[in-house]
């Protein structure tokens, strides 16, 4: 299978790197308005796969996008320490401005499979520029953030974080709800298991663990600049469950009819994903304290995409 990452920054070669390193693509092809950074990437990700798959890793122009099964959307402005995501969108919508036609002009068939943030807001950005199906436009959403929240209760429980079904729902960013509720440790609930090995989930815990998610991004970006090494590794898993059709249940953004009351918003709630794209929206239940946390996300989401010019 074919794949475009357009943004050969950060985020998009660790992508390339994740989905070279795992297999997943046949050949992946990097775009960047600098194409010395793009062949440079491409370059250094093609001497990683010799020892591991047959990934053919090359640089190239939007027009070597063509046949291409997905496209991976990383180009654009990242945050700066203290920044917010909401913050980038006027730059990044300028950018999607330019990047989608090109795109779909040379791929008019190609799923859209969006990271440069605020990731919902551009999902919906890039849905209303593209005309395609909404199940066709997918923002990683909370995926990472989803990864995040199950590596910390699995290192609190002392399990894999495989083994702990949690999900983060609503925007990727400040206003996201993690779903203690409906969160499950194998076929417990979370609180049960909890309780069973002796590591309640206290107040403080949750407290931090809280913390530790919605606040990951900064942490990482105060020490090191950026992140990209967890969403590179969630886009190669999305890409994954499309290539192969799995029909797996991922977090993740698209532009939804309706989700508690707001109507046509791009957010995450667990969905199945598959070949086609989005296959099914799955509403968790959820308590009162989570539903009117969602509302709020998506109120924030609705007001930030209906501010964006096209
Ligand atoms: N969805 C998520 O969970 C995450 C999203 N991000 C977002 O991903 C985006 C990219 O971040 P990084 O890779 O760290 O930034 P970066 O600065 O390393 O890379 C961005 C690339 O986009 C390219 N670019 C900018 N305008 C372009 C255009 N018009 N056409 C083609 N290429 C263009 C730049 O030349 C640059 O190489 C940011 O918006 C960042 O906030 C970052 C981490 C996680
Ligand atoms: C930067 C970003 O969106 C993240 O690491 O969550």
């Amino acid at each position: 299978m074919k794949v475009g990452i357009v943004g050969a920054g950060m985020v998009g070669s660790a992508a390339a790197y994740a989905l070279a390193m795992q297999g997943i693509a046949s050949e992946v092809v990097l775009v960047d308005k600098d194409a010395d950074l793009a062949l440079a990437q491409a370059e250094d990700i093609s001497h990683a796969v010799p020892f591991v798959s047959a990934t053919t890793v090359r640089a190239g122009s939007y027009r070597d996008l063509d046949g291409t099964f997905v496209v991976v959307l990383a180009a654009g402005v990242n945050q700066k320490p203290g920044e917010t995501r909401l913050e980038l969108l006027g730059r990044n919508a300028a950018v999607f401005r330019e990047v989608v036609g090109e795109v779909l002009a040379v791929s008019p068939d190609t799923l859209l499979l969006i990271a440069t943030n605020p990731v919902d807001v551009m999902t919906h950005v890039a849905t209303r520029l593209s005309g395609l199906p909404a199940r066709r436009v997918i923002g990683s959403g909370t995926i990472l953030d989803t990864a995040r929240f199950r590596s910390l209760l699995g290192r609190h429980l002392g399990i894999a974080p495989q083994s702990v079904h949690a999900y983060v729902l609503g925007e990727h960013g400040d206003s996201e709800v993690l779903a203690w509720s409906n969160a499950r440790a194998g076929s417990l609930a979370l609180v049960s298991f909890a309780d069973q090995v002796g590591k309640p989930l206290t107040e403080e815990v949750r407290a931090a663990i809280d913390d530790g998610v919605r606040n990951a991004a900064y942490k990482i970006i105060k020490g090191k600049g950026s992140t990209y090494y967890g969403i590179g590794a969630g886009l190669a898993r999305i890409i994954r469950a499309i290539a192969l059709d799995q029909r797996d249940i991922l977090s993740v953004s698209i532009v939804t009819p309706e989700v508690v009351g707001i109507p046509e918003v791009a957010l995450s709630i667990p969905r199945v994903i598959g070949a086609a794209g989005v296959l099914s929206d799955l509403m968790p239940e959820l308590d009162v304290a989570e539903v009117s946390a969602l509302v709020r996300s998506a109120t924030i989401l609705k007001e930030s995409a209906d501010s964006v010019p096209l």
